[in-house]
């Protein structure tokens, strides 16, 4: 049987071609478990963004096994034809920016994926704004992104990533551009999903606040992972 959440085994990425080659990714393996919330952590060119990019179906992997929700994805090439289907199903993106659609308000920015998926809009809406509740931001529900601020914008931008409750979320420093109490409302929202929707969710990150509140973490140095054991401080 093939298990839930994410399994990466032997995974490699090379970019370019002789002199200019660059190993990206070195043998990477990494697991998370449905309902597991993990942190990725390491120096800037070390891998992150290369390793979120191959989970993610974004860009292919040189070589190795990716495992998604009881699927395998890839096997030294792509097992799934429709990768647009595959990133829609089965993948929310929290990214650093938080790339609303402008002429949309905040409640159907957060709808539009669940409504494209076949939700009545009445239900998507309403999931929606139980996001946008919990993240503190409902207040704003039928503003256009232009009115918010930088960090408004960015819980919106995490509301749209959760609200079709995918299997997995790959979030990208999605903490970065709010202050330590919203940074951890959305830590703690974060491991509320994966708890409720055994959700297994990778977060990048460099935040200082929130790394002490993984369990587990895996540390990339030069395209290799090194698994860690977190504090997994309460972040109440
Ligand atoms: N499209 C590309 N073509 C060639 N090399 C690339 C490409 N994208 C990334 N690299 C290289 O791959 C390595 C890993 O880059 P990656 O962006 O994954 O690092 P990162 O850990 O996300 O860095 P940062 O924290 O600065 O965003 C780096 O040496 C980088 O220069």
């Amino acid at each position: 049987m093939i298990n839930k959440g994410i399994h990466i085994e032997s995974l490699s990425k090379h970019y370019g071609k002789g002199d200019t080659k660059v190993l990206a990714l070195k043998d990477v393996n990494m697991q998370v478990a449905p309902g597991e919330v993990v942190g990725l952590i390491g120096p800037s060119g070390s891998g992150k963004s290369t390793l979120l990019k191959c989970l993610g179906a974004v860009i292919a992997p040189t070589a190795g096994r990716m495992v998604l929700d009881q699927a395998v994805i890839f096997d030294n090439k792509w097992l799934v034809r429709d990768l647009r289907a595959l990133r829609r199903d089965k993948i929310g993106f929290v990214f650093q920016a938080p790339y609303l659609i402008p002429f949309l308000n905040v409640t159907d920015n957060v709808a539009l994926l669940p409504m494209l998926a076949g939700v009545p809009n009445k239900e998507a809406r309403r999931r929606a704004l139980e996001l946008l509740t919990a993240l503190d931001v409902h207040h704003r529900a039928n503003a256009m992104p232009a009115q918010l601020s930088g960090g408004e914008q960015q819980r919106v931008a995490i509301a749209r990533g959760l609200v079709s409750r995918p299997p997995v979320i790959l979030a990208d420093e999605p903490t970065a551009p709010l202050d330590s109490v919203r940074a951890m409302s959305v830590i703690r929202i974060l491991n509320d999903m994966a708890k409720r929707f055994e959700t297994a969710i990778i977060i990048v990150t460099h935040d200082e606040k929130i790394i002490p509140t993984f369990k587990r973490l895996y540390h990339i140095r030069d395209g290799v992972t090194h698994e860690e054991v977190g504090e997994g401080r309460s972040f109440d």
